[in-house]
């Protein structure tokens, strides 16, 4: 149950009611007091903050009994979510201050023009000389926010200061939010195209499919910079680490399973190159007119590119059809598709990795005495799948060694990395996947990045540490 976090601020009047009234109230309707800060002490009355930890669905209930109480006056409930929002949760920073003219005319005109002209005679001198070598655009156009859908430009922009922040807290990257007013893919190429000589790389983020895949393939191609779709890639990326480590849990190889995909829109476009790439040689992509299958002709490209693989099943079917006997069930759909009975017609050490957002494919509960290793893209179940495992290290390796691109071997090499920082006597049905906060994901993950990139031709420079 999804819990927050409210604090609220309260006038007692003493005579009516007490500290133990307030306490009583908020238990009574489901809360867990944190914290309480007193405010304005007094004789007659005081004012209160009170923390209370609650169930998103019985808030309003806290808050309505508090109303209801005598002596009990509400002045103010935030959400703590909201506050940490309060004013964006970036800036920028100045590297050095600037304290008098000199300062200033080294900074800023005239001494700047000197290092404009150097840039300008040696355009590889902007790695050098701005903050292009640390700066990742992370780009949305609102049109597919988490699960929220087309929610617009403006709503988009706290989930783009979010990523932000992790590239910076985990990788050290400079990553600047940016949030487009058009749906147009040629405006959207052509914007980015335009913003992007200040950026070592573009980061993609919630861009609807199938316009996500052009989008990617073209800025890719046209740019000298690395073009990464988080939704398709970091997902695939972090989800096949949790698969080799679940492969190894119940014993299983990639090269024997059957893995049925279901919902082959960004994320599991990716998702099923991803696994091919890996070595799976018996899929199933499914999406919701049922399985995509050897041989079919389908409207959208990368279905009809399926359809080509040798690996991708000929037998169509719907998704519990398709389901019997499989090894693996990835869920890159939507919600409560399946349920106990569905898992139980899978092969045996079935691995389940529901991972719609925020209601995975199956109910977490239902399935867990089902199968042997369950994955999700929730934080109130082990073995979280998301992306941001992948994205900091993937750019902070891209950056140091100026990729051009980031290609597949290099996305293999970072679901390895992250897949290893787990060893083989932590392994186990509950901890297939590394967290967010362990240190060594983008250490490693940067490594494999750098090492591949070398490997490929696509690294511009050998940073310090490979030489
Ligand atoms: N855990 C994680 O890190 C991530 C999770 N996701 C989740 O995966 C889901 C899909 O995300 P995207 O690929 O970005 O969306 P998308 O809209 O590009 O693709 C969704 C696909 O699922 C298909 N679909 C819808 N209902 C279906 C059904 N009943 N059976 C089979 N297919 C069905 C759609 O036709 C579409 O092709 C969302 O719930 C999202 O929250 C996405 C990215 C990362
Ligand atoms: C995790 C993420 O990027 C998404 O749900 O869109
Ligand atoms: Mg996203």
């Amino acid at each position: 149950m999804a819990q927050t976090s409210i604090i609220i601020r309260l006038e007692l009047d003493h005579a009516q009611a007490t500290f133990a009234d307030v306490a009583s109230a908020i238990s009574t309707a489901g809360g867990d007091i944190t914290s309480i800060d007193v405010i304005r002490p007094g004789q007659d009355t005081s004012v209160r903050d009170i923390t209370v930890d609650v169930a998103e669905s019985a808030e309003t209930e806290v808050v309505e009994a508090l109303r209801r109480q005598e002596g009990i006056k509400l002045i103010n409930v935030s959400d703590r979510t909201f506050l940490v929002h309060l004013g964006g949760k970036i800036a920028v920073q100045p590297n050095m201050p600037i304290r008098n003219r000199d300062d200033l005319s080294r900074v800023y005109t005239p001494g700047v023009a000197k290092v404009c002209t150097a840039i300008h005679d040696n355009p590889n001198k902007v790695y050098s000389l701005t903050i292009k070598r640390n700066t990742v655009a992370v780009i949305s156009d609102g049109t597919a926010v988490l699960g929220l859908g087309d929610i617009g430009p403006h709503a988009a922009a706290p989930v783009m200061e979010g990523k932000a922040m992790l590239f910076k807290q985990l990788a050290g990257v400079d990553a600047f939010p940016i949030c487009l007013d058009t749906k147009d893919t040629e405006e959207i190429i052509r914007t980015i195209k335009a913003i992007s000589p200040v950026f070592g790389g573009i980061n993609l983020e919630d861009i609807s499919s199938p316009r996500c895949f052009e989008i990617e393939t073209r800025l890719a191609d046209e740019l000298d910079i690395p073009v990464f779709h988080d939704d398709q890639h970091g997902t695939a990326v972090v989800l096949l680490a949790g698969l080799l480590n679940a492969l190894k849990v119940v014993g299983k190889r990639i090269d024997e399973v059957r893995v049925v995909v279901n919902g082959i829109g960004a994320a599991g476009v990716s998702v099923c190159k991803m696994l091919l790439a890996a070595g799976v040689r018996r899929l199933v992509p499914v999406d919701k007119d049922g399985a995509i299958v050897r041989g079919g002709t389908y409207g959208l490209p990368m279905w009809s590119w399926l359809a080509e693989q040798p690996q991708v099943e000929a037998t169509a079917g719907g998704l519990k059809d398709v389901l019997r006997g499989a090894d693996v069930f990835i869920g890159v759909s939507r919600g409560g598709l399946l349920g106990a009975e569905d898992l139980q017609t899978m092969a045996p050490e079935r691995i389940v990795f529901a991972m719609a957002n925020p209601r995975p494919e199956v109910d977490p509960e239902e399935a867990l005495p089902f199968v042997r290793v369950l994955g999700t893209g929730r934080s109130d179940y082990p073995n979280q799948i998301n992306n941001v495992l992948a994205f900091p290290g993937i750019f902070r390796g891209a950056l140091d060694c100026r990729a051009t691109r980031i290609n597949e071997p290099m996305k293999l090499a970072a679901a390895r990395a992250i897949a290893s920082v787990v060893s083989e006597s932590e392994l186990s049905e509950q901890y297939i996947i590394p967290s967010i906060f362990n240190e060594q994901v983008v250490t490693k993950v940067r490594h494999a990045i750098i090492e591949a990139a070398i490997l490929t031709g696509t690294a511009r420079r050998t940073p310090p540490d490979f030489r």
